[in-house]
């Protein structure tokens, strides 16, 4: 059986510096995030810097929520650094399928290869649907569909773009195109803080940076982020004392806690 506890100890140990080029809305939970967890958050984005930036980085999280023309334009010299010196990087489709700049910003943010594409089943979905002329929409940045709707979708895009694939919901779902794993821990509280799925992608990238195989690595940070959302629920009160918590249950989790709660399940 896989210890799903040892990529948590491995990425502790390398403690990963992450670049994120990430929404607004996101920016300071992101680093609390990354810090709680163990990494070293950087949020490099301007045009002028973020690809040289990404010559140094371990890491690098891609997410669209509040891009703009020259966002985008950072965002794929950085992926193409990233590229080159084979570091992983993650995609996070914020709200894809809602515009038309959405879906060609993911479109060529895609065709640079990203190591993890991540996104909440209805972002799945529209991602999937865009190369095969499908219309498909969430609630802006939230999701209308559940995750079993995103898993064809999920295969299917993993199988065209090489990447691991992460749709999120109440379970997990996580597949390269042939293995498949469902992740099941987590909290309905979850959903309920902005930008809780926009750090998680930091996340990913500091587990896939650390050594611990790709698929391996994303498995137990989702698991990991599930249990802290299940520990953090313990005595919140509501989003925002869950917010607080949630952080604090990312540094207090240790392998042996999360080798023991988590809820993988392969699919
Ligand atoms: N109803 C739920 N129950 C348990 N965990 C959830 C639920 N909804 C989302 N999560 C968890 O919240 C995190 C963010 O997922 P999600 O809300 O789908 O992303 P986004 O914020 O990008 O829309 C993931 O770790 C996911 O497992
Ligand atoms: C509300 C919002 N609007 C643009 S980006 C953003 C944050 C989305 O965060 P998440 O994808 O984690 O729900
Ligand atoms: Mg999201």
């Amino acid at each position: 059986m896989t210890d799903w506890g040892t990529p948590l100890t491995d990425m502790r140990k390398a403690a990963p510096l992450v670049q994120c080029m990430t929404n607004y809305v996101s920016m300071n939970i992101m680093a609390n995030v990354l810090l709680a967890a163990g990494a070293s958050p950087a949020m490099v984005h301007a045009e002028e810097e973020a690809a040289e930036f990404a010559g140094i980085t371990s890491a690098l999280a891609i997410n669209i929520g509040t891009f703009s023309g020259h966002w985008l334009r950072a965002m794929e010299a950085s992926a193409r650094v990233a590229g080159e010196r084979g570091i992983p990087w993650v995609l996070d489709p914020v709200a894809v399928g809602a515009t038309s700049f959405r879906n060609q910003g993911s479109t060529a943010l895609l065709k640079l290869s990203p190591t993890i594409i991540k996104g909440n089943a209805s972002e799945v979905i529209a991602l999937a649907g865009i190369g095969a002329g499908i219309s498909a929409k969430g609630k802006g940045a939230d999701a209308v569909h559940g995750v079993e709707a995103a898993i064809e979708p999920a295969i299917e895009l993993a199988r065209q773009s090489g990447a691991v694939v992460v749709a999120t919901g109440p379970v997990d779902f996580v597949t390269d195109g042939s293995t498949h794993y469902r992740i099941a821990n987590g909290h309905a509280l979850m959903p309920k803080v902005t930008a809780l799925g926009c750090a998680l992608g930091g996340i990913m990238g500091a587990f896939a940076a650390s050594g611990t195989p790709l698929l391996q690595g994303t498995v137990s940070a989702l698991a990991y982020y599930g249990l802290a959302g299940e520990l953090a629920a313990e005595g919140a009160e509501g989003p925002g004392s869950f917010a607080l918590r949630f952080v604090d249950a990312l540094s207090q989790i240790d392998a042996e806690m999360l080798s023991e709660r988590a809820q993988v399940t392969s699919a």
